[in-house]
């Protein structure tokens, strides 16, 4: 993992333009219902994070959103105006990496780059001029005459998230840009994605990794069987649905103390997780039972609420299940 810098909740999205508007989105392929009410609205240079499990639908939901795939129901609207028949909208203001790596493997990356960025409609010396600088962004430019064959998977992602910048889209998608990928790659990828949103690139990024929706995003929508089932910053995710909680090791004890503030608790590592709503009261009372009872603490802290517990909460399983 790169290093744990999280996007500032100073961004506040009240203050931005409204950029997409998702409203009750609905797919089946034949008789499985893919979406089934997905509604969401971003404000422009948000880095969103799109978080599910495999087949909650979010690679679904950003096809719909980048035109490739149609839904039965449900509207899209990208700065106030319907894009869900405009593909010249769609492919003017929004870049799209796809799950799948799709670059040619014999053609050179700078090749590569020089063929999308003329099927996005960029020319001559201008877009030149752009793949140069994108190149650099990448870390690749050492490798811009060799062929893409001879890339690992990660530098392919890299150069694939190039090609959908040299049209100098509003809002990039990314669907699961780091599964399979070296940790250099993924550092440069992160890298690469704050500083298109520093420059006020919207960012949608889809992936079932926790850790990488805390570090990139400031915006977080939980996705499961279909719907959006919880929206919000990544602060107020947390402050709503996240469990607060508190650790305790002590020698000797087998079982968790008894309170009646303390709704759940389980074992971990050498010691209790106790789940509860009262933290300072609960720590107050455990405080003095550890006394009286000359308990042999080794730790007792409040645990911070995470983005795991507000996924359970909120789907009522856990991501990694
Ligand atoms: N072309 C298709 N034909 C039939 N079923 C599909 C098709 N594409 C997706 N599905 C089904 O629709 C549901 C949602 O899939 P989708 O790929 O949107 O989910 P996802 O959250 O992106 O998951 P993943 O992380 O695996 O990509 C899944 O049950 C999936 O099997």
């Amino acid at each position: 993992m790169t290093e744990n810098r999280r996007p500032s909740d100073s961004k506040r999205p009240e203050s931005r333009e409204l950029l997409l508007e998702v409203t009750g989105l609905q797919k089946a392929y034949g008789k499985k219902q893919a979406l089934s009410n997905v509604t969401l609205s971003l404000q422009a240079g948000t880095s969103f994070g799109f978080l599910g499990p495999n087949g909650a639908g979010k690679s679904t939901t950003m096809k719909i959103l980048t035109g490739i795939v149609k839904a039965d129901r449900g509207s899209v609207s990208l700065f106030g105006r319907d894009i869900t028949n405009d593909i010249d909208a769609v492919s003017k203001y929004i870049g799209y990496v796809p799950q799948e790596i799709t670059l040619y493997e014999k053609l050179s990356a700078y090749d590569n780059l020089e063929f999308f960025g003329q099927a996005y409609g960029v020319h001559g010396n201008e877009l030149k001029r752009r793949i140069q600088e994108i190149l650099e962004k990448t870390g690749l430019i050492d490798r811009a005459r060799d062929e893409v064959q001879t890339f690992s998977g990660g530098m392919k992602r890299r150069i694939n998230i190039a090609a959908a910048m040299l049209h100098r889209p509003k809002l990039l998608i990314l669907d699961e840009p780091t599964v399979g990928i070296d940790p250099q790659s993924r550092n440069h990828i992160f890298e690469m994605i704050r500083e298109l949103n520093k420059d006020g690139v919207t960012i949608i990024y889809s992936t079932h990794y926790m850790e990488e929706v805390e570090v990139l995003c400031d915006q977080v929508a939980i996705m499961d069987q279909g719907t959006v089932k919880a929206s919000g910053s990544l602060g107020e995710l947390l402050e709503q649905y996240g469990r607060k909680s508190i650790y305790l090791e002590a020698a000797g004890l087998t079982a968790p103390p008894v309170d009646p503030q303390v709704t759940q608790t389980r074992k971990e590592g050498s010691g209790w997780i106790l789940d509860t709503e009262h933290v300072a009261g609960v720590m107050q009372r455990l405080l003095g039972t550890a006394a009286r009872s000359q308990w042999d603490v080794k730790q007792l802290e409040v645990v911070r609420p995470s983005l795991e517990s507000v996924f359970l909460t909120v789907t009522g399983t856990a991501l990694r299940d």
